[in-house]
């Protein structure tokens, strides 16, 4: 059902979707598949060619075919857009309409709105998502939770900068065919929030702002510039309005930073060390490469260890040489409502964001509006008035090919505590995914999207790679088997009666699978939505 030629909305309508769903919404939709999907499919087989051609031996580099990019010393990105100068902080979220609020009240300077990570795609997500981001804009946005507290916003002027993140290039949206094609949830996040919110932005002296994540090539991020130029025609706002930010959240991205850069260079606002998916990345990309790229515990892999110092420094040095802001990312403490925990916790942000100020990010990332004030006392310390510190050029960063690939100098061990950790969270976070809820709070850690791959990963790559854990057991299909049992048992007794009224099993089946199955399977969100209604 749909008014638009050759585009049908297979799912149900819900109070207000039309004002989303609009015939200019649909039509650039349609645009958008027709001209650029062919493409994005494209550049999903190169990298299932690229893993491939890695099984067999190879390895990642700088390319030599854009060897001039890089040594071109006279290109730089668009100046700051307004709204984008000064990002210290910025707070990260799904878009429910009570954490819209929450965001936009948190004090921080920037707010990811979130289509990605710690979103779940269920369809009234996908909808309500930019209808949200409609109504805080108009201001017309309030919220009354269950429990009677009521939810409005703050003065504009102390609301932060938007900047929406749509979903990565893999997924599909099966709720919106054209021509009887499921269409790329990447481009209908972009098309549902551009059109519904981009000539506003642009009014009210901003412009659409987006987060664009899991970029595996600069060809990836040529797509998206064309996506950009389309859009600002099809809504009628000037070229440049549009601004993204690319996440380097994947092995072969960390290889063409310059190139991301250039290809989006009059859209560019920048690029983020998206530390949990480049993790999740380097164990995929070289998942079959034995002990050179096998990772310890997930949660002892530190932002010090080499090769992730090397892709922090080098991505703050070529975003200053480029004019580009380099934003950190995310810790994944969150506040503990036990004392001791709690004080740990604002340790470890005050801790990571020092670091990240240090080294000459301009900003970062926190997952809870009570993390703001910490790693704005981090950022402030060494950026005092300065709204940025772009002129922080790091020439004394000089990272190899070499250096991004040293995984095997990361000091920690497999344990059973980390296998277990792994299972327990792997699993609860795909039960919450698959009733919507994109990001949990579990043991004191925000867990989303990213770290939940990491954590199905680990298994994986342990199991085929014939690892030992710390106490001598192999890791064999027995031991996960086993493990997976005893941990869904653990969490059946702690949650009680409300573990029936859950998706435990439909979780259990894909999470065993995926950690299981011979074949590797390049993204969990994938069969995930399979699942989905
Ligand atoms: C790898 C990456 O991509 S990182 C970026 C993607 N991930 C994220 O953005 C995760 C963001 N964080 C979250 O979603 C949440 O903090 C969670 C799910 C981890 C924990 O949320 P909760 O269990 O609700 O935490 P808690 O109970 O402490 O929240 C206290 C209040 O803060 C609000 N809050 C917590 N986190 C956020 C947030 N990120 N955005 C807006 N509000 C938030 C809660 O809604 C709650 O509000 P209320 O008091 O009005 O009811
Ligand atoms: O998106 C951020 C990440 O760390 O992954
Ligand atoms: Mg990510």
């Amino acid at each position: 059902m749909s008014t638009v030629d050759g585009v049908e909305i297979t799912g149900p309508m819900g109070p207000r979707f039309e004002e989303v769903l609009t015939p200019q919404a649909l039509e650039l939709i349609a645009r958008l598949h027709r001209e650029l999907n062919g493409r994005r499919l494209e550049r999903l087989q190169a990298r299932t060619e690229r893993v491939q051609a890695l099984a067999d031996g190879g390895t990642l580099d700088f390319l030599p075919e854009t060897a001039s990019i890089r040594e071109d010393d006279s290109w730089r990105v668009a100046p700051p857009a307004p709204g984008l100068v000064d990002r210290r902080v910025e707070m990260t979220g799904p878009t429910d309409r009570k954490m819209t609020i929450n965001a936009l009240n948190s004090g921080a300077k920037c707010w990811l709105a979130d289509q990605e990570d710690a979103n779940s795609p269920l369809w009234e997500n996908v909808v309500n998502g930019p209808l949200n981001l409609m109504d805080s804009i108009d201001r017309t946005i309030d919220f009354t939770s269950p429990q009677g507290k009521s939810y409005e916003l703050k003065p504009d002027d102390e609301l932060p900068t938007i900047i929406v993140r749509p979903r990565g290039w893999h997924l599909p949206e099966k709720h919106i065919t054209v021509d009887g094609e499921q269409t790329s949830g990447s481009l209908v996040d972009f098309a549902l929030y551009l059109v519904s919110c981009g000539k506003k932005q642009v009014d009210r002296g901003q412009g659409p702002y987006f987060y664009l994540p899991k970029m595996e090539s600069h060809l990836e991020a040529r797509l998206w510039n064309d996506a950009f130029v389309i859009g600002q025609e099809h809504v009628g706002i000037p070229r440049g309005t549009i601004r993204a930010t690319c996440l380097i959240e994947t092995y072969p991205a960390a290889f063409e930073m310059e190139e991301i850069l250039y290809e989006l260079r009059e859209h560019s606002s920048g690029l983020n060390a998206g530390r949990w998916d480049y993790l999740f990345s380097v164990i995929k990309t070289f998942r079959t490469r034995g002990a050179d790229f096998t990772l310890p515990d997930r949660n002892s892999i530190t932002m010090t260890v080499p090769f992730m110092r090397a892709y922090t420094e080098l991505l703050v040095r070529t975003c200053h040489k480029r004019g580009a802001h380099a934003m950190g990312g995310m810790s994944a403490f969150i506040p503990s409502k036990d004392p001791a925990k709690n004080e740990f916790a604002f340790n470890k942000i005050t801790e990571d964001k020092t670091r990240e100020a240090n080294d000459g990010f301009d900003g970062s990332w926190v997952a809870h509006p009570g993390m703001v004030q910490t790693a704005m006392d981090a950022f402030d310390k060494v950026l005092g008035d300065r709204p940025n510190q772009l002129d922080k050029l790091r020439e004394d960063v000089h990272v190899t090919a070499a250096d991004l690939l040293n995984v095997k100098a990361t000091p920690g061990e497999v344990t059973e505590a980390g296998l277990r950790a792994n299972v327990s969270v792997g699993i609860q976070y795909v039960e919450s995914w698959l009733r919507g809820s994109g990001a949990a709070g579990i043991n004191g850690l925000m867990e989303d999207a990213a770290t939940a791959e990491i954590s199905r990963s680990q298994v994986w790559q342990w199991l085929h790679n014939g690892v030992t854990l710390s106490d001598g057991q192999p890791v064999t299909t027995e031991l996960v088997q086993r493990v997976i049992e005893e941990e869904v048992a653990a969490i059946a007794s702690a949650k009680g009666d409300a573990y029936s009224s859950g998706r435990w099993d439909d979780a259990r089946a894909l999470f065993t699978e995926m950690a299981l199955g011979d074949e590797y399977n390049d993204f969990l969100t994938v069969p995930a939505y399979e699942r989905m209604p």
